[in-house]
């Protein structure tokens, strides 16, 4: 069985997954302002993978959060699915969120006291939204928890419980998946099963992603790496390998 019989809605809209024009985002004021974001341009197009390196406190999450609503910008502008987020009212942010993105994070942010099928199905219960039984099977076997849907997250290892995570954020099939180094928590096997399913969510069911890590060999997963450094978007690179990527890591210092 494959991903491919839970294949993502259609739009109709031919814009990109997500995108961001001139996004500034600064944290405290005066002589104490950091400018997390200065000036981020990027697009993230529908049914790629991209992964986003740079050093330690060069935006990347500070990034992910702005795009997915989860945190509002200085300045600038973020569309989701063509939709302008900054226009968005804090119910419309939260709906946008729900049902739009999936966010998976490095310390799975799991509710403890929900079993993993009920984590996965959250989205869908706060929503008010029926689950497709036959989508839920097939991210529940592809991702091998069939006999772990009524363990709690402590019942659970690291790579079992991030990959409720990410059936978490796949269950409402939304525009666009970020992940903020959702290995960086896990030992390298449950890393490479992890990258392998992201990127077949991609390859079968057109997924688009947007994973931040610090790990050559897990950005050569990617279509694509965008490169940060002091808030700003300094290079790029198609099909990367785990060579080209730290060939380039070096060539910008990082
Ligand atoms: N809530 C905050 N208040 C003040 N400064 C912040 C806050 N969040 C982030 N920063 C600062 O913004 C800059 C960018 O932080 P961010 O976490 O986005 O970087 P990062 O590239 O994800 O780093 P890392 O790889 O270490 O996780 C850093 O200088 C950080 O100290």
């Amino acid at each position: 069985m494959t991903l491919a019989s839970g294949a993502l809605n259609d739009d109709v809209t031919a814009a990109p997954a997500a995108h961001a024009t001139d996004l500034r985002k600064t944290y405290g004021t005066g002589q104490a302002a950091v400018h997390a974001l200065a000036g981020v341009n990027v697009t993230f197009e529908r049914g790629r993978f991209t992964a986003v390196m740079g050093p330690s406190g060069s935006g990347k999450s500070t990034l992910m959060h702005c795009m997915a609503g989860l945190d509002r910008p200085t300045s600038g502008q973020v569309f989701v699915g063509g939709q302008d987020i900054g226009k968005l009212d804090d119910n419309g942010l939260t709906k946008l969120r729900r049902d739009r993105v999936g966010f998976v994070f490095q310390s799975f942010n799991l509710v403890p006291t929900l079993t993993a099928a009920e984590n996965i199905t959250l989205p869908l219960s706060l929503a008010g939204t029926r689950l497709d039984k036959a989508w839920f099977g097939s991210l529940v076997e592809q991702l091998g928890l069939g006999d772990r849907l009524n363990h709690r997250p402590s019942q659970l290892s690291g790579g079992q419980q991030q990959r409720v995570a990410c059936a978490r954020a796949l269950i409402t099939r939304p525009d666009i998946i970020f992940a903020d180094e959702p290995t960086g928590n896990l030992d390298s096997n449950a890393s490479a099963s992890l990258l392998a399913f992201l990127k077949q969510s991609v390859r079968e069911i057109g997924q688009s992603i947007v994973m931040v890590t610090h790990d050559p060999r897990g950005a050569a997963y990617a279509d694509r790496v965008v490169f940060l450094a002091d808030g700003t978007v300094v290079g790029e690179l198609d099909k990367p390998t785990a060579d080209s990527v730290l060939e380039r890591v070096r060539t910008l210092g990082g």
